[in-house]
């Protein structure tokens, strides 16, 4: 597929006052106040896939693969499974040239069920469980990053060949962005300390283990982050550590991986993420702190996963009950926190759109609820919606492509959506809907 083929349909809806950057590149207007997206309208998803739904589409999934390849030709771009995995994904993810970077057995099998090459697999966490090191071994993963001081010794008692290990430290850089997912900071779960001198005692820990191959370091310092400064004094501080580590051990390590986190604009006005000036900024700091050091240039991996997936996806919902209540009116769906977990997780904002008739010009303010119970089970607060807005109609939300099906629930016993991608026309069904059979098959009386 080359680029002229990916990019017609993103005039199509720009013409339609899609927001870009948040609807999937392939959105575009249909019929009577439809959507299309890879060109099948969205009422016809919803009346075949039934609601709520996630939608994917897999042009964009591409096209992002294809933005990162190109802006940093030299880099490794590794994948980051936690983000959304099935075997559909990971396969367009290989067909795309990237690599990896999976942090359980589970997210492992996925990739072995679409036999992943090995060569491009990177395994993270914190927490590694003696099955998930076993799985990591077993398939012969390249490179473990080691996180603990005991997973060192027990991966070094694990491991059969050289395995190549990275080391996560933190850098101790700020990126600015929601506290429960800033892991740059000290004094946090993640990593070995830069300045504790944690990280250079675990260097020093992994070329003590004969079957353990140290052949780069790695951080990581959190997700949706727009400012590039931060990435920059991360790279900057992560190679003055590498230069440190020459001095001290004598070793060069070949290998630098800077994490992932690359922000997403989830509605207009959100601030984006400049990958090219990233790029520019990034080749720049690790040239210099390089050159300056007299350290060989280490080959570089990134790791993004929300900046790949989340604007492919939109999630699909149908009105159940609208309801006004003292001074808000509240737009009850068939699905909510257990299929979006971010607002009340993060306060985390989303649009919505309303789809598949005409509606009113005259909008109100309301707010999009789920239908769990909780209180603060809400797709979307203080939101405009037709003011004719009525149970049935259905309601798109974009930007749900990352961290959505991968964080859903089964809350209140209900079953996670099914996830559709869609490409020229037609539909597919990667993950089908969980049924209340599938709930109760776990529950052994
Ligand atoms: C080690 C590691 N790499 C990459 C990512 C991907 O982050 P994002 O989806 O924000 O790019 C994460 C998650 O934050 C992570 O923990
Ligand atoms: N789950 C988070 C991101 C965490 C990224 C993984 N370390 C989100 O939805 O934004």
């Amino acid at each position: 597929m080359t680029l002229a083929e990916l990019i017609p349909t993103l005039g199509g809806s720009l013409r339609g006052h899609l927001e870009p950057g948040i609807w999937p590149r392939s959105t575009a207007h249909g019929v009577d106040g439809d959507l299309l997206l890879g060109g099948v309208p969205l009422t016809q998803l919803a009346a075949r896939f039934g609601t709520p739904a996630y939608l994917l589409d897999e042009l964009t999934v591409r096209q992002h693969c294809r933005d990162y390849r190109s802006a940093l030709p030299d880099v490794e771009i590794a994948y980051a499974g936690k983000s959304m995995i099935n075997r559909g994904v990971l396969r367009w993810i290989a067909e795309e040239g990237l690599s990896l970077d999976v942090c359980s057995a589970g997210e492992l099998a996925v990739a072995r069920a679409v036999a992943f090459p090995a060569s491009r697999i990177i395994f993270h966490g914190n927490v590694k469980t003696p099955e998930d090191l076993k799985a990591a071994v077993a398939y012969g993963v390249d490179r473990i990053v080691v996180d603990s001081l005991d997973e060192i010794e027990q991966l070094g008692a694990l491991a059969r060949y050289p395995q190549n290990v990275l080391i996560r430290v933190t850098p101790g850089v700020d990126g600015h962005t929601h506290r429960a997912i800033a892991t740059g900071v000290e004094d946090q779960k993640f990593g070995f300390s830069l300045a504790s001198g944690a990280a250079a005692e675990a260097v020093g820990r992994v070329l003590a283990q004969p079957s353990l191959r140290l052949v780069g370091l790695h951080c990581h310092i959190g997700s949706q982050i727009s400012r590039v400064a931060s990435f920059e004094e991360a790279a900057r501080r992560m190679v003055a550590f590498m230069a440190a580590l020459h001095v001290q051990y004598g070793i060069s390590l070949p290998q630098l991986d800077l994490g992932g986190g690359h922000a997403v604009p989830y509605r207009c006005g959100d601030p984006s993420f400049d990958l090219h000036g990233y790029a520019d900024r990034i080749l720049r700091a690790v040239n210099f702190e390089c050159s300056s050091h007299q350290l060989p240039l280490p080959r570089l991996t990134i790791e993004p996963g929300r900046a790949i997936i989340a604007a492919a996806g939109i999630t699909l919902y149908r009105v159940v009950t609208v309801k006004h209540g003292v001074s808000r009116t509240f737009v009850a769906v068939d699905g909510g926190m257990s299929d979006n977990p971010r607002p009340s997780l993060y306060g985390a904002r989303y649009s919505v759109r309303p789809v598949g008739r005409h509606f009113s010009a005259i909008s109100r303010s309301a707010t999009v609820v789920g239908r769990h119970c909780e209180a603060g089970d809400i797709v979307a607060e203080d939101v405009p919606l037709p003011s004719d807005l009525r149970a049935g109609d259905l309601l798109a939300v974009p930007c749900t492509g990352a961290y959505h099906h991968s964080l859903a629930s089964n809350y209140n016993m209900v079953g996670r959506p099914p996830v559709v991608s869609v490409r020229d026309g037609s539909a597919h069904l990667l993950i089908r809907r969980e049924t209340e059979d599938d709930l109760l098959s776990r529950d052994l009386g």
